[in-house]
């Protein structure tokens, strides 16, 4: 799928503010500073349109970006940041919770996880807290640019291990992305365009 153009349209921190077109959605969530706003820039190729930072707690709002006109993707804050205080933190772990459990756009949210680091268990509590919820998730190994490929191919077995020797039978749908070397981008893509085409079909 071609991004031909890619819009943001609001930041708000209340689910019921988002926009109300009935258009799929996709979220992107994982810890402060994992790269979630870098691979929405990487995937729209616009290196502006999400602020990022070398500092985690940048992303603080639900941001809504439209795609091509007919789909969004939602950049969120990431979770794990420890710098805020603890009402903030409760304040902010409650809109994204409320965001997940009530937007019924929500086709399939991506779990972002460093890929050179163990699982970790504010994700594995996360990804619990999905399927809990029957929210579909893929996870997303970003940061590849990072390891070498048998490093990274390492990791993922380990992650893949501590996955399906807990709760889930197999591990889920998985993707690997660098926002530097735009490693990914067309599996991501396409993934969402052969969803987006299923659901203009009625599938
Ligand atoms: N090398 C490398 N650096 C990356 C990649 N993705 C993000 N970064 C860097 O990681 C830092 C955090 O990136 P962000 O995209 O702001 O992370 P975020 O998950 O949106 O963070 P919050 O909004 O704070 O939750 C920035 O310094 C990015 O340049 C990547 O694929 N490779
Ligand atoms: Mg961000």
């Amino acid at each position: 799928m071609k991004i031909k153009s890619a819009n943001f349209v609001i930041s708000n921190s209340d689910v019921a503010k988002c926009p109300k077109e009935r258009l799929p959605e996709y979220a992107f969530i994982g810890r402060s500073n994992v790269g979630k706003s870098s691979l929405i820039n990487m995937l729209t190729g616009q290196n502006k349109l999400a602020k990022t930072s070398g500092r985690p707690g940048k992303t603080q709002l639900i941001n809504h970006f439209k795609i091509n006109n007919n789909w969004f993707l939602v950049d969120l804050p990431g979770y794990g940041y420890a710098k805020v205080s603890k009402s903030i933190k409760k304040n902010f772990q409650s809109f994204i919770k409320n965001y997940f459990l009530q937007r019924e756009q929500l086709i399939c949210t991506f779990v972002l996880v460093d890929c050179r680091h163990e699982p970790q268990k504010i994700d594995l509590e996360f990804m619990e807290f999905l399927g809990e919820n029957e929210i579909p998730f893929c996870i997303i190994f970003t940061k590849s640019d990072k390891l070498k490929l048998s490093e990274l191919n390492r990791n993922i077995q380990v992650y893949t291990k501590k996955m399906t020797t807990t709760i889930w039978e197999e591990m889920p749908q998985y993707f690997v992305t660098s926002a530097t070397s735009s490693n990914g981008k067309d599996e991501l893509l396409n993934f969402i365009d052969n969803i987006n085409q299923g659901l203009e079909e009625g599938l």
